[in-house]
């Protein structure tokens, strides 16, 4: 059974070209003019890109007394009606749980997605068991990237001499760090500070967690992993303060990532001044919305380079969940959608402003992030061999984003309201059609794992300027007797 993709623009990371692309099974087997197949998806008017990726999702996570309530079903089925083929969580082990354990938990419940997954290790606890199962996460079961909570005390959050280890680790294994930067005593002690005072309301939340936190934060974890000889990637990069401890430390031939929220990028911190509790607490995440130049130093940093991917860190607390933090804002679940909306949101706020054009576009949702998960091209690409990741964007199509009628469990949606420009036609995920003139054709179950390899090239270079590097031993002939 062939298809056919007809009619459209294929536009990619680095081209933009008129032609058909032809899918056998699961893969793309040629792309020209005038193909032929057993099924012809008209893709007239639209651009032909590869599926969005997202890596930065956590459906049904266990966290702060709750689990997030988009699940691998709900979730997924969101990600495929907005253009995304691919997400990545985050497997969490409990504090002194082997990894190997919680990765079975999470297969248990990422059997139900619709589009293809994978997951990031988290790095939760530190021990020689840990150490020693890092390498069967890498080399047996397929996953190169390990996650560090910064912030989150007394729970998710790590120490330095554990981070410091856990990277070196990693430099071990041909795998990554990635790190949620926040320095996480700061915003405790801020906190408190702010309840002993009174203040209460989710507005406290932007206010415990200042700019300054995320911006310590991302320097010390970049340096930590420059000491120990790693590329590093920083989850949500919210604010300048994060943007510009990464963008130096690129320009100082630092491989470091950063990675915005379409939140972030979208949506700023008078959402937490809203007279509604429910509004305001509906938006707490961490790090927090901000003001308007920090969104615009992370529109440049996609535009120039510095920033790489955008991602959405997808998870969603329903009103009810979120009102346990009634009186108390650090009780409010953290954590907001946007599975469905991230494609939308960006083509309407980047691609039709002119602040992105269609390629960046493409390689900050797809491309970028499939080359740093070491994925790319199987992923993330229209290229022959490549899997039949595809969705038909159709840029005339519009909607006003609204929670009746997502496909996210929760009963509200932080993009309520905005008109989108540019909307999927079609979402293919491994060659089956899985959303069809805008209406879901997905199947739970369909997608699989993804295994992604250890790095080779980066792993190696760094490695080898570490040895040649190296502080060494100065061999001195004739040393002077003590003088004892
Ligand atoms: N971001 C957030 O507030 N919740 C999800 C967990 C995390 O990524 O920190
Ligand atoms: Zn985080
Ligand atoms: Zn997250």
């Amino acid at each position: 059974m062939s298809t056919v993709i007809k009619g459209g623009t294929i536009v990619t990371a680095d081209l933009t070209y008129t032609a058909d692309v032809k899918i056998e099974g699961e893969t793309i087997v040629e792309i020209g003019r005038d193909l032929s197949g057993d099924e012809v998806l008209d893709a007239s008017g639209c651009m032909v890109m590869p599926g969005g990726i997202d890596p930065h999702v956590h459906l049904e996570m266990p966290f702060m007394g709750t689990y997030s309530t988009d699940d691998f079903e709900s979730g997924t089925r969101a990600a495929i009606a907005g253009g995304t083929t691919m997400v990545v969580d985050f497997c969490l082990p409990n504090p002194g749980q082997s990894l190997l354990e919680a990765l079975q938990r999470w297969d248990n419940k990422a059997g139900r997605a619709h589009c293809d997954y994978s997951y990031h290790m988290g790095i939760t606890w530190w021990d020689e068991q840990v150490f020693n199962e890092m390498k069967t996460i890498v080399e047996d079961k397929g996953i190169n990237t390990f996650k560090h909570f910064m912030a989150y005390k007394g729970a998710l959050m790590v120490q330095d001499d554990e981070m410091y280890a856990s990277f070196q680790r990693c430099a071990e294994l041909g795998a990554m760090p990635l790190v949620h930067a926040e320095n996480g005593d700061v915003v405790a002690d801020l906190s408190a500070k702010l309840l002993a005072a009174g203040n209460n309301g989710p507005e406290a939340h932007a206010y415990s967690r200042p700019p300054q936190v995320e911006g310590e934060a991302t320097n010390r974890a970049i340096m930590i992993a420059d000491m120990a000889g790693v590329p590093l990637y920083v989850v949500h990069t919210s604010c300048e303060d994060s943007h510009e401890a990464i963008r130096r430390a690129r320009q100082q031939g630092k491989r470091v990532y950063g990675e915005p929220l379409i939140q972030h990028l979208t949506l700023d911190e008078s959402e937490y001044f809203d007279k509604d509790w429910d509004h305001a607490a509906r938006r707490v995440m961490s790090p927090p919305f901000r003001n308007k130049q920090h969104q615009d130093s992370l529109w440049a940093g996609l535009a120039s380079g510095s920033l790489q991917v955008v991602a959405t860190d997808h998870c969603a607390f329903t009103t009810d969940q979120k009102r346990t933090g009634i009186n108390d804002f650090t009780k409010i679940p953290n954590g907001t959608g946007g599975l469905e909306d991230r494609l939308p949101m960006l083509w309407t706020y980047g691609v039709v402003t002119g602040r992105l054009t269609m390629n960046e576009f493409v390689a900050v949702t797809s491309t970028n992030i499939a080359k740093i998960l070491n994925i790319y091209p199987k992923k993330g690409a229209i290229l022959v061999g490549a899997d039949a990741d595809i969705v038909v964007w159709d840029p005339t199509k519009t909607k006003t984003i609204s929670a009746k009628t997502q496909q996210s469990a929760i009963d509200y949606n932080v993009f309520e309201g905005k008109q989108v420009q540019g909307l999927p036609r079609f979402t293919l995920s491994r060659g089956t059609v899985s959303l069809r003139d805008g209406e879901l054709t997905s199947k739970e179950g369909h997608g699989q794992f993804v295994k992604r390899e250890p790095y080779q090239a980066v792993g190696k270079a760094l490695s080898t300027w570490k040895e040649l590097t190296a502080p060494r031993k100065i061999e001195r002939s004739g040393i002077p007797a003590s003088g004892v």
